[in-house]
């Protein structure tokens, strides 16, 4: 794929960081000729395939390739790529509401209602790209953002589809790469992957909302992946006493060993804590506030 041969910055205004990460830094931009603001993500590109610094370019192809094909109101947009030398610049949808465990954390209290407000929006995001046979392979509470601080509800937006993988039919794909705490079990022992791992990191992130805290995370990454294999995680009383039977279901269907055996984003939007089906499953979700101890 060629990108825009143009220097970025004839176009763009560079402003501050906004987030760094793996891949480079994400920093605020400003279009010239209409003064809108949009995020510039800066990817080093590698010269020699050996080096360990930068990204393979076509890594960064394949970023490009899949935000072109998931166009959705809860993903981050692409409007742009720019290249330069050794430079790749992504002009994407500015998500300017901040990750959203800061934004709880914030807030005194959040009912479970605004919990699954969130939810829902984050499985519709996923429901979208997994229909495309597209998994994010990276969830995580820093790639959750909202686009804003004041839309109620808020917006929620996936970001950063720098792991995310297009299956293609008949095609095994296998990676070791993503965050300890949110990786499925089929992930560290080297399986063959589908978007069923991205459902794993729901559960896991669903437990750590309602809950504060992280359910396999251990003093060291090699104890965090020992927790995970082993499966061991529980609800502790202390901090899920407030929580309804139907949120504990809800992230038990998920932290299924068996890839196969875990709810899929459209099974999760029709849970009966996602979308209740009688006024009387309505009433049964809790009305407490939601731990945030940390
Ligand atoms: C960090 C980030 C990424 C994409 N858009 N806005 C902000």
């Amino acid at each position: 794929a060629v990108f825009k041969p143009e220097n970025v910055e004839d176009f763009y205004e560079i402003g501050e960081v906004l987030g760094s990460g793996h891949f480079g830094q994400v920093r605020q931009v400003r279009e010239r000729t209409s003064g809108n603001f949009w995020a510039g993500k800066f990817l080093k590109i590698r010269k020699v395939a050996c080096s360990r610094l930068g990204l393979d370019r076509s890594s960064v192809e394949r970023e490009v390739e899949i935000l072109q094909a998931v166009q959705h109101p809860n993903i981050v947009a692409l409007k742009d790529v720019f290249e330069s030398r050794a430079e790749v610049v992504l002009i994407l949808e500015l998500v300017s509401g901040g990750e959203l465990f800061d934004f709880i954390a914030e807030k005194e209290n959040l009912l479970e209602t605004e919990a699954i407000e969130f939810m829902k929006q984050i499985l519709e995001g996923l429901r979208f790209i997994h229909c495309k046979n597209i998994a994010h392979f990276d969830l995580k509470p820093e790639n959750i953002m909202l686009s804003d601080k004041v839309s109620k509800p808020p917006n929620i937006k996936l970001i950063d589809f720098g792991l995310a993988h297009m299956f293609h039919p008949g095609e095994e794909y296998k990676s070791t790469s993503g965050t300890p705490q949110y990786i499925a079990p089929e992930v560290i022992s080297c399986q063959p992957l589908s978007t069923a791992a991205d459902m794993w990191s729901i559960g896991v992130i669903t437990y750590i909302l309602l809950s504060g805290l992280s359910p396999f995370q251990g003093d060291t990454d090699e104890e965090t992946l020992g927790n995970v294999i082993a499966m061991k995680y529980e609800f502790n009383e202390h901090y899920f006493s407030l929580t309804s039977p139907m949120a504990k279901d809800f992230i038990q269907k998920l932290l299924m060993k068996n890839p196969e055996d875990r709810m899929t984003a459209e099974e999760c939007l029709h849970h009966p804590w996602i979308k209740p089906i009688t006024p009387k499953q309505a009433a049964k979700r809790n009305r407490s506030s939601i731990n945030m101890k940390n």
